[in-house]
């Protein structure tokens, strides 16, 4: 990337222009990299609604080939619930973490759930229900260990949202706010996705190998951060300000020069 967009990242403020497509300077990912890629905005276009996003065979193929050439150092790192990222994905993601990292498959097994206060949980999660009931301009979606208010339909409305859900997130030392496109999430405090990646790093396939995550959202910043550290490879989807080292356009980008690693591979 260049030194303006370094620099544009650093004071976490970007043009309103497209940022430059620099994929192409990573030529070769080596197959001894292990890999982490966040799913919607990166694997799968934006859709209107949660529910509306499209998984193709394509997709499918493409993680299976990942995973034969990375010798199964492949995860996905969602903010999604694990069980939906298995509903659209199956066994073409062996590794799973959900929830922003609070949830972890591997090896067929389901590891890890943060402990959060059940009751509190309960509590929230009506309240959010309510206000969606009682303004359906919104969504409010579900989730094993939290719950997100979406309006992308009603972007003005992006203010009542935040409002609220701060409101009723109050000074509780067990939650806290998560924004992500269009939506505002209440999730137990402390987990993350650098986290997750550091607890997969752990398993077999994994450790020790060079590390790659590619996000589109706030929700991976931390996780560009942490693997910044690490010496590993940055990638942001799309624009906006990022701490990545890399950037290229759309998921389509994306899976195309993920695509050209594979067929490279081959050759
Ligand atoms: O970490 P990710 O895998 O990128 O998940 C982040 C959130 O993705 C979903 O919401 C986003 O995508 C929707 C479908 O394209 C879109 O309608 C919404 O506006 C986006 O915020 C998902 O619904 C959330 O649970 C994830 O946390």
């Amino acid at each position: 990337m260049s030194k303006q967009w370094d620099y544009y990242n650093m004071v976490g403020f970007a043009p309103e222009t497209d940022p430059p497509d620099d994929l192409e300077r990573l030529s070769v990912v080596a197959a001894e990299t292990a890999l982490f890629l966040d799913f919607d905005g990166t694997l799968v276009d934006i859709a209107p609604t949660p529910d509306a996003i499209t998984v193709d065979g394509s997709l499918k193929s493409l993680l299976t080939d990942l995973n034969r050439r990375h010798n199964g150092a492949v995860a996905i790192v969602s903010g999604r619930n694990l069980q939906e990222i298995e509903h659209y994905l199956g066994d073409c993601a062996p590794t799973v973490s959900g929830g922003h990292g609070a949830e972890l498959r591997h090896g067929g097994e389901h590891l890890h759930g943060v402990k959060c206060d059940a009751d509190r949980l309960d509590h929230i999660k009506k309240a959010v229900k309510e206000f969606a009931v009682l303004d359906p301009r919104v969504i409010a979606e579900d989730k094993s260990f939290g719950i997100v208010l979406h309006f992308r339909q009603h972007p003005e409305l992006e203010c009542k949202v935040r409002d609220f859900l701060t409101i009723l997130v109050g000074e509780d030392d067990a939650f806290e706010l998560q924004s992500a496109k269009m939506a505002v999430e209440i999730k137990p405090k402390g987990i993350s996705k650098a986290d997750a990646i550091g607890r997969i790093l752990a398993f077999k396939e994994f450790s020790g190998r060079s590390i790659m995550f590619a996000g589109d959202d706030d929700t991976d910043e931390s996780a560009f951060s942490w693997v910044n550290q690490q010496g590993g490879v940055t990638v942001k989807i799309g624009e906006g300000p990022t701490c990545a080292r890399y950037r290229t356009h759309s998921p389509s980008t994306f899976k195309a020069w993920l695509r050209e690693q594979v067929e490279a591979g081959r050759s």
